[in-house]
């Protein structure tokens, strides 16, 4: 069959867990079978080079990467109005392998891309975790990063094949058995 055979796709709030469960999913999988693939990625390498920016330092999540954040976001935002899927089609260049996770879908255009570009080979996954439990893992409500399209524009998006928690170790096991599940039949 045709590499990809089928494309994982991730969303949820931060600190939900979804490089957690998508890096334990790909350790099942193995790394010959799985790649992780992180929109992110040229996103913050594209930006750092054309801004002669520490492209490194930028995909860390330190306070550079904070600094550069919400100009980031708007020079995203400004190349997305011009080509929508233009982030994703660049993320999905370099890996051959059979599975590919992506862990960080966060908008409609990013599904509605894989959709056209991949039809039947989709499943969408979304993750979830109690505000008091995301706490517990470093996350604090942050004015112009939880409030804005990048964090919600996926709240009112009902068309998941799994919906999953993520609160607990053993709401983590059935989770990343059910991907697995997904993925093998
Ligand atoms: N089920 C779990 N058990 C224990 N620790 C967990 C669990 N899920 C996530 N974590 C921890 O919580 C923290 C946040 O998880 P992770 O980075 O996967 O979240 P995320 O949704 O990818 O966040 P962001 O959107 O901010 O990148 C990490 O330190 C991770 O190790």
């Amino acid at each position: 069959m045709d590499k990809p055979e089928i494309i994982i796709l991730v969303s949820g709030k931060r600190k939900s867990g979804k490089d957690y469960i998508c890096e334990k999913v790909k350790s099942l999988l193995g790394e010959e079978k799985c790649s992780i693939i992180r929109i992110s990625e040229p996103l913050k390498k594209l930006y750092s080079e054309k801004h002669n920016l520490d492209g490194a330092e930028l995909m860390t999540d330190g306070p550079y990467k904070e600094k550069y954040r919400l100009d980031m976001i708007n020079w995203s935002d400004e190349v997305r109005k011009e080509a929508p899927g233009y982030f994703c089609r660049v993320a999905c260049e370099a890996p051959s392998k059979a599975v590919w996770i992506v862990s960080d879908i966060r908008r409609k255009s990013d599904i509605a891309w894989f959709r056209d570009t991949y039809t039947n080979k989709i499943k969408t996954v979304r993750i979830s975790a109690d505000v008091e439990v995301r706490k517990s893992r470093g996350w604090k409500y942050t004015e112009g990063v939880d409030d804005v399209e990048s964090e919600c524009n996926l709240d009112d998006f009902n068309d998941w094949d799994i919906q999953i928690s993520n609160n607990s170790t053993e709401e983590c096991e059935f989770a990343v058995e059910k991907i697995i599940s997904v993925i093998r039949n």
